[in-house]
């Protein structure tokens, strides 16, 4: 599903104004109607103390049209405008009016501190005060209005977008609504993902209201969600006729004394995504340990017992090279990774002490090879690209060094991104039990794996993201979060493919 930015879809709506010949007040009408539906099945009737606080643009407006049909299907309604700025809407204007001639219901007009509300727990908040079209600072007396509204503890739905949220920029430390749902229209926006402005949109609803489709279709997206669909769409399904040569070769490369973990871990997560061969390049001091827990990989030994060295490796020009889990940031590691750097020409993966290499000697960064993939956490991420104001800095941060050393970039956390040159692609499955030692070692081996497979780098990061993920949920659906341990992410990787193809259940 496509992420737009507030321009485009300001620009959206007035394309789908002009295509389905409708004014803007009919598509408020319409695209409210949709989220008094939403609100009015939740609440069934219930005898709640509903509060709307509009502001006087389009958010607004919208807020008065659920505040009508709230008070004529009979609930206790009380309207609040915050009355920001004289700049009212037409939308805004209209609403008002027809809320206070059809339901004698008189909106409150709020100006300063002085005219807040009280607003109790048990009230029911409904945040119509800005959605897409904040641009700027609010005034100090709205400011403080939201953090009333967050101290009240009410429940809140928050439409299009919780106000003090901008979808694409964040304005530092000016207070956002704390909505419970979001009910937001059409396209989910990027902020709802980042995660200094993702809590605060709570569950996320998309609302349909119609947008022209060939206008969604055709235009290029700020970023991209991958859910079940697109992950199946992405899947490559082996054929009958074929061996394990069809299926590449993957060489893991990493570990150290007390670090061989992540490399059992990564190399058989390779083969459980379904690479031909796997071969592991490790310390001497590793032999026995590899050979032992993954008898599916073949192992190769550097000139060193206890950590990586430098070594030349027998690669034929297809293979896959995978390099950096728990290998340390020793001298001689560094001096392999030099050596591999200049010799392969297939995108690598690198992780981990790999990633900590190339930002220690940056010389090295223009020697990856073009389409690698770089998969590190914050902290290294941080190490590589420096740090940051805010996500949104971040990301463009993230995009600037994928386009300068045309790799993609896998950044790990609550909402997986990967990000290849002008693409942003978000995960959203996953669950905090993956917070875990050696689940990055897992999603290493599945991207590497995968790769070895031929799929495209980009794809093989997404499609590698996502199944891990799905593989942790499935884990967690057995358990608890707090129980999963990385190998069982691994143990679940071919029940988190079977998934996406499985039809659900029907009742007879
Ligand atoms: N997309 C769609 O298809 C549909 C969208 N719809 C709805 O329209 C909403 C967008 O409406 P909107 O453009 O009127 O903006 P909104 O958020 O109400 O803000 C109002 C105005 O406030 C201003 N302003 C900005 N920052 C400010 C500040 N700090 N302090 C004071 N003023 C400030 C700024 O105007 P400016 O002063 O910059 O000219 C801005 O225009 C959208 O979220 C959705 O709810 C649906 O109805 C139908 C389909
Ligand atoms: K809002």
């Amino acid at each position: 599903m496509k992420i737009f930015s507030a321009e485009q879809l300001h620009e959206a709506d007035k394309i789908t104004q002009e295509k389905q010949k409708i004014t803007s007040l009919e598509l408020m009408e319409r695209a409210s109607s949709r989220i008094f539906e939403e609100i009015n099945n939740r609440l069934n009737g219930a005898e709640i103390k509903i509060k709307v606080f509009c502001g006087i643009g389009n958010n607004g407006g919208d807020g008065l049209v659920v505040a009508r049909k709230l008070v004529r299907e009979g609930y206790h309604v009380d309207v609040y405008v915050v009355n920001y700025s004289d700049k009212r809407s037409e939308g805004f204007l209209e609403n008002y009016r027809t809320l206070k001639e059809d339901t004698k219901n008189w909106p409150v007009l709020l100006k300063s501190e002085d005219d807040f509300p009280e607003i109790k727990s048990n009230d029911f908040v409904i945040d119509a005060i800005f959605g897409i079209g904040l641009n700027r600072p609010l005034v100090e007396w709205v400011q403080k209005l939201i953090v009333r509204i967050n101290e009240s503890k009410a429940f809140k739905v928050a439409i299009d977008m919780p106000s003090g949220m901008l979808a694409d920029e964040i304005i530092a430390d000016q207070p956002i609504v704390e909505a419970n749902y979001t009910l937001t229209f059409q396209a989910p926006k990027l902020a709802f993902f980042l995660p200094e402005t993702a809590p605060f949109a709570g569950n996320v609803q998309i609302i349909d209201i119609g947008i022209d489709g060939q206008y969604l279709a055709e235009n290029p997206a700020k970023a991209i969600l991958i859910g079940e669909e697109q992950a199946a769409s992405l899947y490559q399904p082996r054929s009958k006729f074929t061996h394990k040569g069809n299926y590449g070769h993957t060489y893991m490369v990493g570990g150290s004394y007390g670090m061989m973990g992540s490399m059992t871990l990564s190399s058989k997560a390779a083969l459980r995504i379904g690479v031909g061969k796997v071969t592991a390049v490790i310390p001497q001091c590793g032999y026995d340990i590899l050979q032992t827990s993954v008898p599916e990989a073949m192992v190769e030994v550097v000139p060193h017992d206890i950590h990586l060295a430098d070594m030349k490796l027998e690669l034929k020009k297809e293979d896959i090279v995978a390099f950096g889990m728990g290998a340390g940031t020793n001298e001689k590691s560094i001096e392999l990774l030099t050596t591999l750097l200049n010799q392969v020409k297939t995108p690598m993966l690198i992780d981990a002490d790999g990633l900590n290499m190339l930002s220690k000697y940056s010389e090295l960064l223009e020697l990856i090879p073009e389409k690698s993939i770089l998969t590190p956490h914050p902290k290294e991420l941080e190490r590589l690209i420096g740090s940051w104001k805010n996500d949104f800095e971040k990301l463009d941060k993230v995009q600037k060094f994928s386009d300068k050393y045309k790799v993609t970039m896998v950044i790990k956390g609550a909402y997986t991104m990967t990000v290849s040159s002008d693409n942003i692609y978000i995960n959203t499955n996953g669950n905090p039990g993956m917070a875990t030692a050696g689940s990055g070692d897992v999603l290493s081996g599945v991207i590497a794996g995968l790769l070895a497979q031929g799929y495209d780098p980009a794809i093989a990061a997404v499609f590698g993201v996502f199944i891990h993920a799905k593989a942790g949920d499935l884990v967690v659906a057995d358990t608890v979060p707090d129980a999963l341990i990385a190998s069982d992410i691994t143990a679940y990787l071919g029940k988190a493919i079977r998934s996406l193809f499985e039809k659900p259940e029907t009742k007879a």
